[in-house]
Order: C-alpha cells, then structure tokens, then sequence
C-alpha cells in the first residue's frame, strides 16, 4: 500500500518550526515527554483492560523500552500500550490535540527568544523528539486490532502515514539523530536523562544493549514513597509529568487518609495559571487512581470547580477497580475524599496566608479570582474559610488585605465593609464616589474580578459587618467619627443649604427623564456630581456589564448627587436664589448628568448635544 501525504495543521507547523530552530538549552527533555506519553498509553491500557480483559492478550506486563542502533543512528522508544489506529494517529501528531495548546501556539511572537521562553512554560510534547532528530518515524497498531500504521516525518509541513507490519499492540518510535545529538546513543546518556526526569514513572523504563537489559527507573508509583525519601526535584519532574506543567509547582501537598475510607493525595498548586483555568467547562485535572491503576482524569466529583487550578493524583484504596463514570458521580467515597481535599488544602492555604503573606499575595494574584467563585457556591464553614482566605486591593495602598484587616481598621462609628467594584483598581481610586470616605479616612476595598458582583450579594456579611456599595444608596458617612467641621464650614453649609434645596428640586424637574431623583451628596468632596444606585437597585457595575451583553437596556435609572460644597453647584444655588422661579439650570442640569456619566467611563447619549451645551457655555464664560 502506497504512503499517504497530509499536512500538519497549521498550528503545528508553526510549532514544528520553533522546535526545530530552538535555542532549548535543555535538548535532552524530548526523553521525558516520549517516555511520558509511553507512561500515558500504557496507564490507558490498563484501565481499559480493567473491563476487556482480552487487549491484554498474552502481553499483560506493561514497559517502555529504550533501544539505540549506533550504525544506524537511530534510538527507539517503544511502549505495549494502547496504540493508535489511523484516525487518531492523523488527530493526535498532526493537529493540535491538546486543549488550550492551538490558543497558546496564538502567542507566539516569531522572536525566537521569547518564544522559546513561552515553550518551555508549556511544553511541546512529542514534537520535542524534533530538536534531536531529522526525522521520526511512528508505528503504532492499537490494542485489539490488526492493523498497524506507519507515520514518518522530518518535521517540515507534511507528514506520510501508510499501513504496516507490526508484531504486538502499542507504539515504537524511531529517532533518526540529527548531526550533533549522538550523545544519545549512549548508554551512560540515557541512564542520566531517565533518573533525572522519568524516575517517577510507575512503568518500568528499560534500556536493551544486545542480549542485556536493564531497568533504569524506580518503577513504582511516586505518591506511593515515603514523604521523607522523596526530594524536591523527584516532586517537581513528578508534577511535570502528572500535570502537563512546566512550571515551579507553589505547594506540594502529599498526605495519606487513613480511617473510615484510605487514600492517597499528591497535589500541587502550581506556580502560574494554566492556559485553560477559565475556559467555560471549568474542569478539574486532578487524576484518580485506584490502587495503582489510572482510572480517569475527568472525575468532577473529586473536587470542587473553585479548587480546579489543583493537579496530581490522588490514590483511592476504597473504590472498586471497575467504577464506572456513574458511578463515579453518585459515589460517597468520592464525596468523602472531596471533603478531605477541600479540607487538607484550604487549611494548607491558610497556613501559608499566615506565615508567608508575601509569597501566599503571589498565590492569590493567580487563583484568588478562582477561589472567590467558592463564596459563591459554597456554604457554612468552607464558605467561612474562604472569607478569611480571600484577599483584596484597598484604598489604602499597594498591598492586599483581609476581611480581618479592614474590620480591624474600621473607624469609630462605622459597621459596614465599603467596596466598590468595576474592572480596574487604579480606574476605581478615581472614582468620585470614593471621595468622602477617603476625606474621612474610612477605607474601601476595590473589587475587580467580574465574580465579585455575585459572591457579595450572597455572602452579605462579614463577622456581623454588612457589605456595602459605596455607588448604592446613602452612604452612612454621617455615622463615622471623622475630622470635625470648623465652625465657619458648619455655618456655610447651613446657609447654602436651603438653596441648594431649590437646585435640587429644580434639576429634578429639569432630568425627570434620565434619573431616578438627584440629591444633594455626602459622598463629595472634590467633584460636583456622581451617579450612584438606589438601594435596593442593581449596582452599577453589574449594571453596565449586563448591559455590554446585552442583557439589559437602557431604561435602568439612577440617582444623581450633587455636592453641595463645590463652586459650580454653589454658583447655580445661588442663581437659582437670586432670579426664584426664572432661572433656567436645564443645560447645565444636562452637562452635569453628562459629566457624571463621563465619570463612569460611560459613553455620552446625547453626544452632541453635550457638545452644544458646552460651547455655548464655554462661549458664555469667555464673552
Ligand atoms: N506512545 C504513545 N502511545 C499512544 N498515543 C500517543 C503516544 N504518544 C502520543 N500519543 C497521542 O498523541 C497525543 C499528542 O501527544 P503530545 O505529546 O503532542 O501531547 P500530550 O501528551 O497530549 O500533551 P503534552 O504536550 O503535555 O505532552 C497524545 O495526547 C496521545 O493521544
């Protein structure tokens, strides 16, 4: 039967390319990603054999064998796992198989540099085999069939695939060494490469020389080991593995439960944001065994959505070998291991929090928008330990702070944690709505992860101290103990008071269409207006983001304040005092509610008649 030609997707050429021309200074990784996806297939396998017996046939012990042809310069990696047959042969090495990989081919600039950087986060998998090889080959005859297949390629836009010989189920791979990578012909080589980065591997990895062989790795499960005997380095290559990363992983977790149901948990928190940690599925990775035996890396009953940044493997003694997924999902076993997980590693995080807030800041700039999603759905104690887990940005500086920092600094008078939310910290601190407090030196927190607008309201409180919106309804500034009022400044607002009372009244009149009432603010300081929510309305950000989706239409009213001690609103007061039921403030009624919105960040509705009304006035102020 004659070869095939495809193309790579293009994705992967692109890959391909990198690959090839990488400055890699670590070549010799392409072993542990081979040797990984071996551990993979066979891990597969076994599960499968769980329920059909007969793909084992007479070949039921699982390894991966290292062979090298110096003549020929060529080293084999061949596994007696699951195999390929033709379609996926094409799907896997030819496209991009791997979610999340195609978005992350996306970023790459073309700067060798950078890119490589950006490899090494992620990991190229087998298409590594290319920064040592000219050409690879891939036969592969899946478990329970005939057929086998042959895949060959020099890595350069097409790869050939056509139907072969093969003795046994599973998939060899030949590398034909490019020029400069004869060091992995040798023995010694192989050996070094294995110990470092595949001793973990529960397979056994073996080098065949003529007659010998030799096991080079372990070979038994690393969550298995003793705590005390496993270094750092085994831990980190072991969650490089288990996790796809190639990050630090932040916090190793490894623990054994033994009591009413006996597991194993090996789990890492890693050191940055996987690529697909908010793609919409929100899936968990965490890999379940039992006893020994992969069983699936889609169990979502295993830990909750909010913990889905975790990876690794936990190890159940108490399941039965053949759990199905459905039975997955009503297990209480899984249940009782979630319990355990949520409990080991919320209490973990706590830790962590208390004794190293800085690196545990780092911890939060990554997941804290995850872990929110808890306060949502969570309830009771998890929910609590979540609150004293959760971090924020505050107006009062650079740093993040607890719910018990801020209640800690409450001000005399004050029983209400003040947030306001919106998409940008930096943005919000310009907030007008921010100014009497911070005249006042109460402290706001700045909340801006779009989960925010749903846990708080569902949450309400914190030790008996309510949230509050500092962009809804009154703002109980009245209450806090602040710098007093000279005596001058209290007889002055009492003075101008009943005429901005008739402003009010007449910029209601003037705005009945496009707000829900105007008031005269306690909130202002420095600028003349700001629109805020009625109390029992929506808030303003969720507002405005239902409104860009759509969700919402214009018609939602607010409340414009106005503040009674700035020059303009005095000016117009005192206008308004001076010619009774003449004076006309329409226009500048309307530019000050535009001005509000522009405050906002919000785009104009009438934009020219905004600019209309300015010129006039602007006309007016320099005739
Ligand atoms: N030895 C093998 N036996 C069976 N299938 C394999 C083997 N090697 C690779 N594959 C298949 O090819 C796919 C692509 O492999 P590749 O190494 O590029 O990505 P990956 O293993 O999914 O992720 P990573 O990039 O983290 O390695 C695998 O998901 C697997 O389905």
């Amino acid at each position: 039967m004659s070869a095939e030609k495809l193309s790579f997707q293009a994705e992967v050429s692109r890959l391909l390319d990198i690959v090839v021309n990488s400055l890699y200074s670590e070549k010799e990784i392409f072993l542990r990603e081979l040797v990984s996806n071996a551990s993979d297939a066979c891990d597969k396998l076994r599960y499968l054999a769980l329920t059909k017996g007969e793909l084992l046939g007479d070949d039921a012990a699982f390894a991966i064998t290292l062979t090298t042809d110096a003549k020929a310069r060529t080293l084999t990696i061949s596994d007696n796992g699951i195999g390929m047959d033709r379609d996926e042969l094409i799907a896997n090495l030819g496209t991009i198989a791997r979610s999340g990989t195609a978005a992350f081919v996306g970023e790459l600039s073309g700067d060798a540099k950078k890119d490589t950087n950006l490899i090494g986060q992620f990991g190229v998998g087998f298409y590594s085999a290319y920064m040592v090889a000219e050409k690879v080959e891939v036969l592969t005859r899946k478990a329970g069939e005939e057929a086998a297949w042959l895949w060959t390629s020099d890595g350069r836009g097409d790869f050939t695939i056509q139907q072969s010989e093969k003795a046994g189920r599973g998939t060899l791979i030949t590398l034909h060494l490019r020029e400069g990578s004869e060091e992995y012909l040798e023995a010694d080589r192989l050996r070094q490469i294995v110990k470092r980065y595949s001793d973990h591997i529960a397979i056994p990895i073996r080098l065949v020389e003529g007659d010998k062989t030799e096991t080079l790795n372990r070979a038994s499960a690393l969550w298995t080991r003793s705590k005390s005997e496993i270094t750092p380095e085994e831990y980190k290559e072991f969650y490089h593995h288990a996790a796809h990363a190639f990050d630090e992983p932040w916090e190793t977790l490894h623990w054994q439960a033994e009591g009413l149901i006996s597991y194993t948990g090996l789990l890492f928190v890693p050191g940055s944001r996987p690529f697909d940690l908010f793609h919409p599925e929100r899936k968990s990775r965490v890999k379940l065994y039992v006893r020994r035996v992969f069983i699936t890396d889609d169990c979502q009953e295993l830990v909750p959505e909010y913990l889905r940044f975790l990876r690794g493997v936990v190890d159940s003694e108490d399941l039965p070998l053949n759990v199905s997924r459905e039975m997955l999902q009503a297990s209480p076993v899984v249940q009782k291991i979630r319990q355990g997980i949520v409990k080991r590693v919320l209490g973990e995080l706590q830790k962590k929090a208390e004794k190293e807030p800085e690196a545990y800041s780092g911890f939060w700039e990554n997941f804290g928008p995850v872990l929110k999603e808890g306060l949502y759905s969570e309830h009771g104690s998890d929910r609590e330990q979540l609150l004293k887990l959760a971090r924020f940005r505050s107006s009062n500086g650079d740093g993040l702070v607890s719910l018990a920092d801020y209640a800690g600094r409450m001000k005399e008078g004050q029983d209400t944690i003040f947030y306001i939310t919106g998409e940008d910290a930096a943005a919000l601190l310009e907030s007008p709505q921010l100014e009497g407090f911070r005249a006042k030196g109460v402290e706001v927190l700045l909340l801006t992860d779009p989960i925010d607008e749903f846990w708080i309201p569902s949450v309400v409180e914190y030790e008996g101290h309510k949230f509050k919106s500092v962009t809804r309804g009154g703002t109980d500034l009245a209450k806090v103990k602040g710098a007093e009022k000279s005596d001058a400044e209290k007889k002055e607002e009492a003075d101008s008071k009943d005429d901005v009372g008739s402003l009010v009244a007449l910029m209601q009149l003037a705005l009945k269409d496009e707000v829900k009432d105007v008031r005269a603010s306690e909130r202002l300081t420095d600028s003349a207006v700001c629109l805020v929510a009625d109390e029992g309305d929506m808030d303003m950000h969720l507002e405005r983001l239902l409104r860009q989706h759509k969700q919402l239409d214009n018609s939602f009213k607010r409340i414009l304040e106005v503040n009674p001690a700035h020059p303009v609103i005095r000016k117009l007061a005192a206008h308004v005092a001076a010619k009774g039921g003449e004076a006309s403030i329409d226009d500048a009624a309307l530019l000050l509610l535009d001005q509000a919105r522009i405050l906002e960040g919000e785009p104009l509705r009438d934009a020219r008649g905004f600019a209309t009304r300015l010129s006039a006035f602007l006309e007016k102020g320099l005739g």
